[in-house]
């Protein structure tokens, strides 16, 4: 496992890994509103470790893991939550076209922040969606599961909000356990595979179409060139 304190946001290194056609590399970016363990998450998948308190320090972290026998880097970009919740800042924009999957934190105990959930999945659809005919992949957390006593946004509601924006969902603790945050972390890495690929299957698909447009387009002109 190596784990990396890359650079500030905007130095990221170049997206080939090293010119290693074996490695896969995802970039993966947190958001949400403030206080809902954006920090403690990354530092968790990072580390394994849980460690309280976290500055305001916005990074990318890059990690990289041995899966299924294939070097596997993440490049996680853990942002620092603007006052106004998470939308308007003019760091997002950056974040959303750098991303390859989003990972779109609230605490259960904080409804606010569950309707920034829902504004930013609206908000990447929107940038993403012009220029891709595939979903972004998105997984939703709500974290803080250990204060379930306190909790104001039901299980439910986030399921039924991934089910219908079509995204992930887990409901996890970054303070009680590893488990929770390895599975969101490896759940968005299989949509960004299927997104990768569902994108390579079209661009394919495209190509076909325009060959064979190409072939007709030139079989129809010396046709006509022929009646002339
Ligand atoms: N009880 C509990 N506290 C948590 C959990 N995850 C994070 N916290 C606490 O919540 C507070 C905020 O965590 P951060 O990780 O700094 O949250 P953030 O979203 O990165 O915050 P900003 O940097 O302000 O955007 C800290 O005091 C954490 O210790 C959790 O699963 N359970």
């Amino acid at each position: 496992m190596v784990v990396r304190v890359n650079q500030r946001p905007g130095h990221q290194r170049s997206r080939t890994m090293d010119g290693n056609p074996h490695k896969f590399e995802a970039n993966i970016a947190l958001l949400g509103a403030e206080n809902v363990g954006k920090s403690a998450l990354t530092v968790r998948f990072l580390t394994r470790r849980f460690i309280g308190e976290y500055g305001d320090i916005e990074s990318i972290y890059t990690h990289c893991d041995m899966i299924d026998g294939r070097e596997i880097c993440f490049n996680i970009w853990d942002s620092v939550c603007p006052q106004n919740g998470g939308i308007a800042d003019h760091n997002i924009n950056k974040r959303l076209q750098w991303a390859d999957g989003f990972i779109l934190v609230y605490s259960i105990c904080d409804r606010a922040s569950f309707a920034v959930v829902e504004q930013q999945v609206q908000r990447i659809r929107r940038a993403k969606g012009i220029k891709c005919p595939v979903a972004p992949p998105i997984i939703i957390v709500g974290n803080k599961r250990d204060l379930r006593h306190r909790r104001t946004v039901s299980s439910e509601e986030g399921r039924l909000l991934a089910l219908a924006a079509d995204c992930g969902f887990f409901e996890i603790s970054a303070a009680e356990n590893y488990h929770g945050v390895l599975l969101a972390f490896h759940g968005l890495l299989d949509l960004i595979r299927e997104t990768r690929a569902l994108k390579k299957g079209a661009a394919g698909i495209k190509g076909i179409v325009r060959s064979v447009s190409a072939v007709f387009g030139r079989k129809r002109n010396d046709a006509k060139d022929a009646q002339d």
